[in-house]
């Protein structure tokens, strides 16, 4: 479960994030969607605390910040390792092999043992189609290989929920398809996720929930049959363009 309460947040003296009251059930997918610079960005990135506000609070994973107290680094690593995230770019390392990005956030920072890992990322190459790219570097593989190479990595963490910033951005539509596939399987296991996307069809094909914001404001924010049934003209004109 995730609840944003009276968020407001801002770069400097523009702010991008006002009043937001939002709320996530466990294994739902939530998405986002909105014009460019709405605000979606800096919204899933205060929930695992990328962005820190000075006003409002949130609940995730078990965790309770106030953002009008000071959060303590070692609580922000516990976030981290229940609260995975995955962006356009897939961040992996690009000088370590697959199986190397896999395996070292649960040894480094969980002390799990390396065979342990190595079995553990094994079994999750296999359960995201990337049997036998374990020796590989990130950069010689493709696009959406990267990409759920990258789920792959924040799912050894065994997180509750997942973040995922323009996922798709880069990617064709059929491997589009795919993480379409793979969100929508992870919602079963029960872990929540929280969608950032430029794109209604992907988004139709995973939303369980969805937020529209404008200027920083949630304008529409319902469950899936918005789709069909919007209510707020603004959620009606961004639909039919
Ligand atoms: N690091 C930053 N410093 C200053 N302003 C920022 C920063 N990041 C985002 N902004 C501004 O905050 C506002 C919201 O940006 P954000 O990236 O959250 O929107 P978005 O809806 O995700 O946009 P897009 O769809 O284009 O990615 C925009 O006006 C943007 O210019």
């Amino acid at each position: 479960m995730i609840e944003l309460k009276n968020i407001e947040y801002g770069y400097g003296n523009h702010i991008v994030l006002k009043n937001i009251n939002l709320m996530a059930k466990k294994g739902s997918v939530l998405v986002l969607l909105g014009p460019s610079g709405a605000g979606k960005s800096s919204l899933v990135r205060i929930m695992n605390l990328l962005e820190k506000p000075k006003v409002g609070g949130l609940s995730i994973a078990g965790f309770d910040f106030d953002f009008t107290k000071k959060i303590a680094d070692d609580d922000i690593r516990a976030l981290r390792q229940k609260v995975g995230m995955v962006f356009q770019q897939y961040h992996l390392w690009p000088h370590k092999t697959v199986m190397e990005n896999l395996i070292y956030a649960p040894t480094q920072l969980n002390k799990m043992a390396k065979a342990e890992a190595i079995a553990q990322a094994d079994k999750m190459l296999d359960r995201l189609k990337l049997s036998g790219l374990g020796n590989r570097f990130p950069l010689k593989l493709s696009g959406g290989q990267q990409q759920r190479v990258a789920i792959a990595r924040a799912l050894m963490m065994s997180p509750e929920v997942l973040l995922f910033d323009e996922p798709t951005a880069a990617l064709d539509p059929e491997i589009t398809s795919q993480v379409a596939e793979i969100i929508n399987e992870l919602s079963t296991t029960g872990i929540t996720q929280v969608v950032v996307t430029h794109d209604v069809d992907f988004a139709k094909k995973i939303a369980t929930d969805i937020v529209y914001l404008e200027n920083g404001q949630t304008v529409e924010v319902g469950s899936r049959d918005h789709f069909d049934n919007p209510v707020t003209q603004e959620f009606k004109d961004y639909l039919s363009h």
